[in-house]
């Protein structure tokens, strides 16, 4: 299928995002087709997460137009609203609430829904726990007491809270072991095929995208630079993707996923 066939569920055109006089993205355009894993990289501060954090509508631009699901992002009210329940966000460190379980923060955005009851947020979320590969004890369990890869499958429970169609993950494998990370990519991989979620998955894990990305965007220069499959990103003539592509740690990625190691 052409890129022109395909669902875009994300369509974001002419971006431009400011801080001051800080111009982080200007003209950035990109597009997010349903049920793909898009891996988001680029050098440390060519605005990973402003994008992320902008389409999810935290942010507001400085100029241009960015669709989910076909419904204006950047416009206000009821319609803006109804995109909440249709997309999930996992923050790095996993962003819950301290003071709450991690039961209690999976219920959080649930308790947003009309006339779900309490019992019902419990079972939901106990559900969840479970789909993250957590224990189910762990939901009677503080942020605190969680270890950082308990930490990030809580985040993630959470952000799957409203069954959403796009789940937004910010760097999920950083600061885990390697044999964490291969999991939680496994985790990711799994839930996105046996739920059908479009991932938005910003991350510098090579590892990461060797595994489970069937598309990258690179970032560079304010905008995307080139988006493509691992093989076309091969073939990009630009200082930062040879180097990122082609070093020694992307040839030890490829060779783990080429002999199946990432389970
Ligand atoms: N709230 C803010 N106020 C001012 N500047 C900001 C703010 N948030 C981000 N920036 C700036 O925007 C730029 C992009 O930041 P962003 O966090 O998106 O980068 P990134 O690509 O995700 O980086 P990294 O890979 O290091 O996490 C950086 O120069 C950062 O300092």
């Amino acid at each position: 299928m052409s890129e022109a066939e395909r669902d875009a569920v994300i369509r974001v055109r002419g971006l431009k995002t400011q801080f001051g006089s800080h111009v982080v993205h200007e003209d950035l355009d990109l597009d997010v087709y349903r049920g793909e894993i898009l891996g988001v990289v680029g050098g440390s501060g060519t605005g990973k997460s402003v994008l992320l954090r902008t389409i999810t509508g935290l942010q507001t631009p400085a100029a241009g137009e960015i669709e989910v699901f076909g419904v204006d992002v950047l416009g206000r009210g009821a319609v803006r609203d109804s995109l909440d329940d249709r997309w999930g966000v996992m923050f790095q460190d996993g962003a819950l609430f301290s003071s709450l379980t991690v039961r209690e923060n999976i219920e959080v955005p649930m308790k947003a829904v009309p006339g779900l009851a309490p019992d019902i947020r419990r079972e939901l979320a106990d559900l969840k726990i479970s789909m993250v590969g957590l224990p189910y004890l762990a939901g009677d369990l503080y942020p605190s007491e969680l270890s950082g890869g308990m930490r990030k499958r809580a985040g993630l429970a959470r952000a799957l809270a409203l069954d959403p169609e796009i789940v937004f993950l910010d760097e999920p494998t950083a600061g885990l072991d390697p044999i964490g990370a291969a999991a939680f990519d496994t985790l990711i991989r799994n839930l996105s095929q046996s739920l059908g979620l479009t991932v938005f998955l910003v991350t510098h894990d090579l590892d990461t995208l060797y595994a489970i990305c069937d598309r990258i965007a690179v970032l560079s220069e304010r905008r995307v630079l080139v988006t493509g499959s691992l093989a076309d990103m091969l073939e990009v003539d630009d200082p930062w993707v040879r180097e990122y592509f082609h070093g020694p740690r992307a040839r030890a990625a490829f060779a783990d996923t080429a002999t199946g190691t990432e389970d």
